[in-house]
């Protein structure tokens, strides 16, 4: 099972009608809403949800999964939950990972891959490896993101599979980061 909280503030989609109460330990009384997954009793994968933090600044959730395991499908239906289709950034890389919705910025974490399918393959590690990922700049962009600051976040092309120039990413009120290595 993975569970998404999402800890909310009158900044979200008002038509909402997910929040519930939740008192958390040494912290206030917050609106939370839960989203729940299921494990599929016949599959071994499952989708990882959680929130990073929550304050009244951009709320930042994190959904962790290997490829395929169907993060991009869990994410259009919250973005919808949210308010506001999802659509890739106009005007930019017809091949950007983004979506933006009124609400919601997904960004995928395969754009801070720091090294593109060729370098992969000539120092022999899989996207997944450490090596293959800057994740000081992921965590910098995050915070900068959380902090209300616009980031110049680089590309992952999928369909080259070269790392394309960085696109321009706004805070929103929500951001999802999802990927392998969110947490
Ligand atoms: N709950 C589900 N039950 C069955 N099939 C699903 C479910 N969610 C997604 N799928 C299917 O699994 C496949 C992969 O889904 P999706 O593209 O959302 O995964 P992903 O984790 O975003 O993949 P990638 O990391 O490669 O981008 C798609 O064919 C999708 O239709
Ligand atoms: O989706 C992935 C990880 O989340 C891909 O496995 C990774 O980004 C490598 O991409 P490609 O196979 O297109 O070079």
């Amino acid at each position: 099972m993975a569970i998404c909280a999402v800890h909310t503030s009158g900044q979200l989609n008002p038509t909402c009608s997910f929040s519930s109460s939740l008192g958390l330990s040494g912290q206030k009384q917050q609106q939370v809403a839960v989203f729940y997954k299921q494990r599929s009793s016949s599959s071994r994968r499952s989708v990882g949800v959680s929130v990073i933090r929550c304050e009244q600044e951009t709320i930042v959730i994190g959904l962790a999964a290997d490829s395929g395991c169907g993060k991009s499908t869990f994410m259009r239906r919250l973005t919808s939950v949210f308010g506001g289709g999802a659509e890739p950034p106009k005007g930019g890389n017809p091949d950007s990972n983004t979506l933006i919705s009124d609400t919601t910025t997904v960004i995928c974490l395969d754009d801070y891959h720091s090294l593109d399918r060729t370098g992969r393959k000539e120092k022999g590690v899989t996207a997944l490896d450490p090596r293959a990922n800057d994740f000081d700049l992921m965590y910098e962009q995050v915070k900068a993101i959380k902090e209300g600051k616009a980031v110049q976040k680089p590309i992952y092309n999928h369909v080259s599979g070269l790392l394309d120039p960085p696109e321009l990413i706004k805070p929103p009120k929500i951001l999802v980061i999802e990927g392998l290595h969110p947490m």
